[in-house]
């Protein structure tokens, strides 16, 4: 059973590393949830929808949480009733693994609203 995206490490891309190529990220974008995609090759989006403008500020924070957590920082939209992510590692200015981590964590937290809780 392949491990979770949500239980990997976040850590800092080495300063001198690359950018994930298509080849590197496309096989950890298919363990993220639908929601997910990789924009110009530079960054991961996923919008969450709410019922609301409040559920959707709750699950802002819960990111918010998160990103301070693993010191690895999402930019965050919040309108009513939805919220859209950007992730991707400023030090490299591009995709890393740990923004792939990351995604599997917001896909975690999201799962406790659409179960309704
Ligand atoms: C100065 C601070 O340590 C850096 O900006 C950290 C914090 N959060 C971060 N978040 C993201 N998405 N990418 C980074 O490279 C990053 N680096």
């Amino acid at each position: 059973m392949s491990s979770s995206l949500a239980d990997e490490p976040v850590e800092p891309a080495d300063d001198d590393a690359e950018p994930l190529s298509a080849d590197g990220y496309e096989p950890l974008l298919e363990r993220l949830g639908d929601a997910w995609t990789v924009v110009d090759g530079h960054h991961l989006e996923a919008t969450y929808a709410f019922p609301d403008f409040e559920t959707a500020l709750a699950f802002t924070n819960d990111v918010g949480e998160l990103a301070e957590a693993e010191w690895h920082h999402p930019d965050i939209h919040l309108s009513w009733g939805e919220v859209r992510i950007e992730m991707w590692s400023h030090d490299i200015d591009g995709l890393h693994r740990s923004d792939f981590a990351m995604a599997a964590r917001m896909d975690r937290a999201y799962a406790a609203y659409a179960d309704g809780e």
